[in-house]
């Protein structure tokens, strides 16, 4: 299993800057104040966490893609001529082509970033879809998705899953956010509240209620149907908002979708 926090490059780079590209699709927004919205995604691989519950394990855990120019990257959003565009991962911050990509795309297309909320951009990006990652994402012997003991990626991950400049600055500098909690349960609650108090401390920007989104966790539908009437409740409760996850009651998050 990769344990490594990024992929390998390979040994010639003679056509310019390129990114491990896991996959290109289209499909609707499945989560957050966009959910519904016709969109390509374009995901990248390789991820600087490991969170238990990856939906994207082939990103992180054990990542695989190919190696794409970002103009050939362009060349196949292009071609699918969507409105909104959403570069997700992995996680797409730790590759700086990247921000080539969405400086590319942005005169074009509306960007979502979808980030773990750890690395900072100065690319354009109209929303950040911020997730940062609460104690319960971290991996354990016992939760981690595959044979293998997690071994350093425990510690890695509860060491770098919250950065607060790198919170500020995504918060700051995106025209919208919003900040996306994966809530495996009630117990997720007080971590969240503080978390978006000192998110609160740290921008200039006002970061609303209706700003913060909880998703319930769940890679399949039938995961998703334990968790998500009690994620609802928890933000009926707590005055947050609630995402649902269309593609997984759609399509179960098979591939490209
Ligand atoms: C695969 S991540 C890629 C982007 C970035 N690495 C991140 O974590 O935000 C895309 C979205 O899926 C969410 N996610 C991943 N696994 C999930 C799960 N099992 N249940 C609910 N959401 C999940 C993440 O929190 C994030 O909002
Ligand atoms: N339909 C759909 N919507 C999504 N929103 C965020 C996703 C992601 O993996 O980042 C995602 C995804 O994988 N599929
Ligand atoms: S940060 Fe995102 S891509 Fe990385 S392991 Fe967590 S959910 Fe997966
Ligand atoms: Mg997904």
């Amino acid at each position: 299993m990769p344990v490594s926090d990024s992929v390998s490059r390979p040994d010639t780079d003679a056509d310019g800057d390129r990114l491990p590209i896991n996959e290109l699709f289209a499909s609707l927004q499945g989560e957050g104040k966009l959910a519904g919205v016709p969109s390509t995604f374009v995901r990248t691989s390789g991820c600087n966490l490991r969170c238990w519950f990856c939906d994207s394990y082939h990103t992180s855990w054990e990542p695989t893609h190919a190696w794409m120019g970002v103009e050939e990257v362009v060349a196949e959003v292009d071609a699918l001529a969507p409105e909104h565009v959403v570069v997700t991962g992995g996680e797409p911050l730790v590759h700086d082509e990247t921000a080539t990509l969405l400086s590319e795309l942005a005169d074009e297309y509306h960007l979502t970033v979808e980030t773990n909320g750890t690395l900072e951009t100065d690319a354009p990006v109209d929303l950040a879809s911020i997730s940062p990652k609460l104690a319960s994402s971290t991996p354990t012997p016992e939760n981690a998705p595959t044979d293998t003991d997690p071994g350093v990626w425990t510690d890695k991950h509860e060491s770098a899953r919250i950065d607060l400049d790198s919170l500020a600055s995504l918060v700051d500098h995106a025209d919208d956010f919003q900040l996306k909690f994966v809530v495996t349960g009630r117990d997720d609650l007080p971590e969240i509240e503080s978390l978006v108090d000192d998110i609160r401390g740290v921008t200039s920007r006002e970061v609303r209620d209706s700003d913060v989104l909880l998703m319930p966790e769940g890679q399949t539908r039938d995961a998703l149907a334990r968790t998500r009437t009690d994620v609802a409740d928890l933000a009926a409760e707590f005055g947050y908002r609630y995402t649902p996850r269309l593609h997984v009651d759609l399509w179960n998050d098979a591939p490209e979708t």
